[in-house]
């Protein structure tokens, strides 16, 4: 029987005040988060730094509930993988640029107690994710170049997520960068299912209402 998928909204906390994180983690989960969406930066995969497993660590008996989804922007994805499982991470997204081996590291994901995303940047064809597809749980469309929240929507990745979806009707499909209200329609329309959203949400006066919003518009998208 076939499975449609479920709609989840997953803040980015990349921008939100990190001296206050336990809290800024909080108050996306009061305001209706299904997942958080935790930016790990190395300043050689992408030209920026943010932070790594000791901090997920501490933060995970903050949010003892909270899913961790770590979107691992990292030169070496496979370093990573048994500090973060044991830091407390739930899901472990690396980017296929990043390893000449996706299967092994995908095992070893697995092996960690994780499950596995794996992202594509917007320069990488959706071709490259396809052989790997069953060995994930996830698949993460980058929507603006990874290394920096707040970027412009890049809605030429729109069709990457048609070709998932129309392929992997049940899949789990991740869209991330520059998605708001204002590009929400066009991430639902085409077919994902998990949205993170930082600036939008994080900056907003009223952040239920936007994942409200977003949520949806979402559920609109995958009933059609
Ligand atoms: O991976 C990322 C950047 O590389 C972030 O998750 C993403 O940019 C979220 O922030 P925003 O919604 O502000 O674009
Ligand atoms: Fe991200």
């Amino acid at each position: 029987m076939s499975q449609r998928p479920v709609c989840k909204i997953g803040p980015s906390i990349l921008n939100a005040d990190l001296s206050n994180l336990h809290h800024a983690c909080e108050k996306m989960l009061d305001s209706g988060a299904d997942y958080l969406h935790l930016d790990v930066m190395d300043g050689h995969f992408v030209p920026n730094l943010t932070f790594g497993h000791p901090l997920v660590k501490c933060l995970r008996p903050k949010v003892p509930d909270a899913f961790f989804d770590m979107h691992m922007m990292v030169a070496n994805p496979t370093e990573w993988v048994e500090p973060m499982a044991d830091a407390g991470a739930d899901q472990y997204t690396f980017h296929i640029e990043a390893t000449s081996d996706p299967t092994t590291l995908s095992r070893k994901i697995k092996e960690a107690g994780m499950k596995v995303g794996i992202g594509i940047k917007p320069g990488t064809g959706v071709e490259a994710v396809l052989p790997y597809v069953d060995a994930a749980d996830m698949i993460l469309v980058m929507t603006v170049e990874p290394g920096f929240g707040g970027q412009k929507f890049m809605a030429d990745m729109m069709e990457k997520v048609r070709v998932l979806r129309q392929t992997f009707p049940e899949m789990d499909i991740e869209v991330d960068g520059g998605v708001g209200l204002t590009t929400i329609d066009q991430c639902a329309q085409a077919g994902a299912n998990m949205i993170v959203s930082g600036s939008a949400v994080v900056g907003a006066s009223d952040p239920k209402a936007v994942i409200a919003q977003m949520r949806a518009a979402v559920v609109k998208g995958l009933d059609k």
